[in-house]
């Protein structure tokens, strides 16, 4: 995984000229009226939806208090929309990310979260390399005492072609530390579940 430093600038022309390939290769012909403007619509659409690519987390954990709060902070229901690196069609569903502060009690702002959900969501993914990294910045970047990421998303490669079984939901998760202790799991699972 090459680092956010690492990756050469988004190359939109570059984009503009594949997608008018591929719109040729389908059978298609990109200079239809309809079809005129799509090559560049699409390139403009994938520098944002692979964003996070150029991104790395300590980007969006900026903010941090010291409110020595030391009970869990979980945000629940986080969107998630992301595209499968296997058929570049979009996964997508939701987030739950939680965390125990450390014993300094120092936290980050509630949408901080939902942006490093973002960061990782934004690049072409598989389901359980985006829970994990998601786990392991917020490990590395807040220092907490545990953290638990649960997602869940359908996968339009499972959907709209291929096994075609539209609704089935991939459910992943990814526990560190002392979220990993029976009562504190069971708790947070509680939580994320609603019950
Ligand atoms: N583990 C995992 N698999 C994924 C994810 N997204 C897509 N896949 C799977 O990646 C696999 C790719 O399988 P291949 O056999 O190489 O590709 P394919 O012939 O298009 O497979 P089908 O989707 O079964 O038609 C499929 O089983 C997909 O369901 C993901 O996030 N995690
Ligand atoms: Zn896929």
């Amino acid at each position: 995984m090459r680092a956010a430093a690492d990756v050469p600038e988004y190359d939109e022309e570059r984009a503009r000229t594949a997608v008018r390939e591929l719109l040729l290769a389908v059978g298609e012909d990109p200079d239809r009226e309809g079809l005129q403007e799509t090559p560049a619509r699409v390139a403009r659409a994938y520098r944002e939806i692979f964003a996070g690519l150029r991104q790395e987390p300590g980007d969006v954990l900026t903010t941090m208090f010291d409110l020595g709060h030391e009970e869990m902070v979980l945000v629940k229901d986080i969107e998630v929309y992301s595209t499968c690196e296997h058929h570049l069609v979009p996964f997508h569903g939701v987030a739950h990310v939680g965390y125990i502060p450390n014993a300094d009690g120092r936290i980050t702002g509630l949408s901080k979260l939902a942006r490093l959900v973002d960061v990782y969501a934004r690049r072409p993914q598989v389901q359980e390399r985006l829970t994990t990294q998601i786990a392991d910045a917020l490990v590395e970047h807040l220092e907490p005492r545990g953290v638990i990421v649960v997602v869940e998303c359908e996968h339009l490669c499972m959907s709209m072609r291929g096994v075609r079984k539209p609704g089935s939901r991939t459910v992943t998760s990814a526990v560190r530390g002392q979220m990993r202790d029976g009562a504190t799991r069971a708790e947070a699972m509680s939580l994320i579940l609603g019950r």
